[in-house]
């Protein structure tokens, strides 16, 4: 459904690309008469280098606006929620963790083959980058942006996990895109895996792990299987969109491997050392690099 939208989403505001089914393929109009008798247009000679290069892409420019439209609204209606007492702030923050990197990664097919297509992806995070950095160092004042993302109600938290979250979906769009699995694992480690980590365990953690007081078994258990299941989900959606292939019968076990060292991780008490952030997509990077490479 939500495939369908996305595709349809894409086929109206970009040109056609091959590997899109052709029940997508927006209908031929056949040349008019008039057309036909007119001569073809003789193609212009580029007289420098920058008549050569491909013109800036209408369609990324407003799939760009859209994603960013969408961040916005995400942001607002937690806010309104929190506002409301309809749920709590650290629920609020936890569901922007988990939904706003997923659906970003989700709107990438939005985006047309061109090269340029992940700069103007990565400028919705970059956006939202810069919006952390005015509200964290107290720039300017946002109360919904601190109310929906922060734990305490400090805009210099915006400075540290929320940043770095972004930062992680500037790089991973930019560098990966939705040509590797990597990328698409790593987000989806961070943003499903560790957010489920924090909503279940705080509920149900009441047996804690033996090497960290502050974490429990219900928390790294639900993040090793939510961290997995989201990335198989992903996985299959960008493959079968035929952005790469995969061999499913070594896929699985990479990504539960993948899962299971991001879950470790996570689960150690090193958050103060190093944002969750960082080390989870970070050992999922690695991993994913070191077995797809093998
Ligand atoms: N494996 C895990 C991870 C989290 N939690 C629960 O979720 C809470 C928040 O965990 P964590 O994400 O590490 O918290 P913070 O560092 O406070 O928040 P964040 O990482 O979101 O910045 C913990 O106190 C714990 O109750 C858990 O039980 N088991
Ligand atoms: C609370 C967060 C991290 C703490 O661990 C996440 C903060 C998220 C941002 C402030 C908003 C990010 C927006 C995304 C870059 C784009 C989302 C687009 C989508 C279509 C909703």
């Amino acid at each position: 459904m939500m495939t369908s939208r996305l595709l349809l989403l894409h086929s109206t505001l970009l040109p056609l690309h091959p590997r899109r089914p052709l029940l997508l393929r927006r209908p031929v109009s056949l040349p008019s008469l008039p057309n036909l008798l007119r001569p073809p247009p003789t193609p212009r000679r580029p007289c420098c280098s920058c008549c050569l290069a491909p013109p800036l892409s209408a369609g990324d420019a407003a799939a760009t606006l859209v994603v960013l439209a969408g961040a916005y609204s995400l942001v607002f209606t937690f806010d309104n929620l929190t506002q409301r007492n309809l749920i709590h702030q650290s629920l609020s923050r936890k569901l922007v963790h988990i939904l706003s990197g997923l659906l970003f990664m989700a709107s990438w097919p939005i985006f047309s083959d061109a090269s340029s297509a992940r700069y103007f992806a990565s400028f919705v995070p970059f956006v939202n980058c810069l919006r952390l950095l005015i509200h964290g160092l107290s720039l300017a004042t946002d109360d919904g942006l601190v109310k929906s993302v922060t734990r305490e109600g400090n805009p210099a938290e915006l400075l540290r996990g929320p940043l770095y979250y972004v930062l992680i979906l500037i790089f991973c769009a930019i560098v990966f895109w939705r040509d590797s699995p990597t990328g698409v694992i790593s987000v989806a480690m961070m943003c499903g895996g560790d957010g489920i980590a924090d909503i279940v365990g705080r509920r149900f953690g009441s047996w804690k792990l033996p090497h960290n007081p502050r974490k429990s078994w219900a928390g790294s258990i639900s993040m090793f299987l939510c961290g997995f299941l989201i990335s198989i989900g992903m996985l299959r959606y960008f493959s079968g969109m035929g952005y790469f292939e995969l061999d499913w019968s070594v896929s699985l076990g990479r990504v539960a491997l993948i899962s299971l060292f991001a879950t470790l991780v996570e689960s150690l008490p090193t958050n103060e050392l190093v944002d969750d952030n960082i080390s989870v997509p970070a050992v999922s990077i690695l991993l994913s690099l070191l077995t797809w490479s093998s």
